[in-house]
């Protein structure tokens, strides 16, 4: 279970923008959040995949509580959770080719043989050799995003977050990226948090949709 429980937190201004929010992802479970723009949602997922700290409250994964975000957060913890985000063109340096974006998590952990894994992995997200070659700007949002999908999947992350994971992209493109996710969730047991305002998309994905007000509450 990757859990939030009582999460305070927000930016510098000292106005929480989530309040007391708790939140539970099982193993193999499709978690839907919606909810208006700037309730919040961004927040959540930076504050459960670690990359930002709360003001207040628990993130646990497995039952183990997290004691360190950020550059603290102790590294078993970090790779338990992967992230895509909304846009790939921010998530990833313009310099790699798609092979050195996916291939990054790989290169610090020796678990796997770096080159067999891609290939894995880009069959897997449906790229091809070709594109991994190619730099962001010689790719679509589209193959782009099935790059940091790759790369967020590659260390077998045991939990992950799609935040507006195919909010720039078009139905096609969204389906094939939601079908690897749904299809590795399955295989896997990766539990998933899927952020979207599409409420269609998660009627189809999620097996549950937490909604939020504008206020943080649950309806
Ligand atoms: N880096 C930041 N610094 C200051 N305020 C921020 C920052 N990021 C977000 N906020 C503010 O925090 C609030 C919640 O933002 P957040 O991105 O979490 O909402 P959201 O529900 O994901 O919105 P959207 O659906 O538009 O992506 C907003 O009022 C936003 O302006």
């Amino acid at each position: 279970m990757l859990s939030g429980t009582g999460l305070v937190a927000g930016y510098r201004s000292g106005v929480p923008v989530l309040s007391e929010v708790d939140i539970q992802i099982a193993r193999g479970e499709v978690v839907g959040l919606a909810g208006p723009s700037g309730c919040g949602k961004s927040t959540l997922a930076r504050v459960l995949t670690l990359l930002m700290a709360p003001w207040a409250g628990q993130v646990s994964v497995d039952g183990e509580p997290v004691r360190g975000f950020r550059h603290a957060a102790p590294r078993a913890q970090r790779t338990a959770i992967g992230v895509v985000f909304q846009q790939p063109r921010l998530s990833v340096d313009p310099r790699f080719t798609l092979h050195q974006i996916v291939a990054e998590p790989l290169r610090a952990n020796r678990k796997h043989p770096v080159d067999e894994r891609v290939a894995e992995l880009t069959d897997q997200v449906g790229l091809t050799a070709e594109l991994l070659r190619r730099r962001p700007h010689e790719v679509s949002d589209g193959q782009l995003q099935r790059a940091c999908l790759a790369r967020a999947l590659a260390l077998e992350p045991r939990y992950l977050v799609c935040d507006e994971m195919t909010a720039m992209l078009d139905a096609s493109t969204t389906a094939a990226l939601v079908g690897v996710v749904a299809d590795h969730s399955n295989s896997t047991g990766t539990g998933v948090l899927a952020i979207s305002h599409d409420e269609p998309l998660l009627s189809v994905w999620a097996d549950r949709v937490v909604r939020w007000q504008p206020t943080g509450e649950e309806q």
